[in-house]
């Protein structure tokens, strides 16, 4: 893939584990999170405003706005899916409402990633507790939907850290990804019931011959994902069909978490990453760890920006 040019954005704020970012298209904004910076940031690029709300309760691992009301985005917070009130410029929220509380069986996990389908539901899956690289608490983790109607569905679990999400342009597949699996599966999916079936392989890393931890993930108008690699440097695009990697995007920093497209014409891809678990040497010589990037020129453009939460708030 050439003709591409990645650049870190200066104008927006940087993180310690900077994940979930999601295009806002009511807004022009990309919002993202600082997982253990306990923080929700927003980046308009045309005009370079920027601002990052703290919540102090916890990891934050994703933002999704709430349909219909400007000020209010569904956040998680450790094991809890909170709603919260915040104005878009002030360094705290006006309002946090617990609406959702998932894992009681096991305390010390915590929500990972997740975003909305495009009927409004949200998906999120947890993980278990991993304070070093590689010293992950197994097998901990359970993926749910929150519902239009309020309900908390389990739809997998034994899972080791639940990450990327994609849904195809006819909601007929959702692509998932649990990270230490080091694949991406696909699931036959129906977007009325939530239902998921058929779990089957898309494309697996390591029989490709790609190294590094597939992390967050989004999928291009033509059907392809790209898909962040954590302690790979890179983003890699794939063809799930085929089952084969068609692209990859080289990155000047080792754990790149997650992207999305945006801009008006969803032609840019953004790009979360972290200096989470970054080795010391590699902290001192990647000035761009905790960056927020964008890539122009990928040659392809996104299928849709981020959907919005339709549930009960
Ligand atoms: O960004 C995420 O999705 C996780 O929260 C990160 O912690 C990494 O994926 C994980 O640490 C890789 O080992
Ligand atoms: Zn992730």
């Amino acid at each position: 893939m050439s003709g591409y040019k990645i650049e870190a954005i200066a104008g927006a704020q940087r993180t310690y584990l900077g994940e979930g970012p999601h295009w806002n298209a009511q807004k022009n904004e990309i919002l993202y999170v600082d997982i253990f910076g306990k923080a929700v940031h927003r980046y308009v690029p045309s005009t370079g405003e920027n601002a990052k709300v703290t919540v102090d309760a916890g990891p934050v691992s994703l933002v999704v706005p709430v349909e219909g009301q400007p000020n209010k985005y569904l956040i998680t917070v450790e094991r809890d899916v909170q709603v919260m009130e915040w104005d878009g410029v002030s360094a705290k929220p006006t309002s946090l409402k617990r609406l959702y509380t998932v894992d009681d069986h096991c305390k010390t996990n915590r929500i990972n990633d997740g975003k909305c389908d495009a009927s409004g539901r949200l998906w999120a899956g947890t993980m278990g507790y991993e304070p070093a690289p590689g010293q992950l608490d197994p097998k901990k983790g359970t993926l749910y939907s929150f519902g239009l109607d309020g309900s908390v569905v389990k739809h997998a679990d034994q899972i080791d850290i639940a990450n990327g999400l994609a849904w195809t342009s006819d909601n007929s597949i959702f692509y998932y990804i649990d990270s230490f699996s080091y694949r991406v599966d696909a699931f036959d999916f129906d977007i009325t019931s939530g239902v998921l079936s058929n779990r089957r392989t898309a494309f697996d890393f390591k029989a490709n011959g790609v190294d590094g931890i597939p992390d967050g993930m989004t999928i291009d108008a033509n059907g392809n994902l790209w898909v962040a690699v954590f302690a790979g440097k890179k983003v890699v695009h794939i063809d799930p069909k085929a089952g084969k990697k068609i692209g990859q995007l080289d990155f000047p920093t080792t754990n790149i978490t997650s992207v999305t497209f945006g801009g008006p014409n969803l032609d840019i891809l953004y790009a979360t990453c972290a200096e989470h678990f970054l080795s010391k040497e590699d902290l001192a010589s990647q000035s761009t760890a905790g960056s927020l990037f964008q890539v122009t020129n990928v040659g392809a453009r996104g299928l849709a920006a981020g959907f919005n939460y339709k549930g009960p708030v």
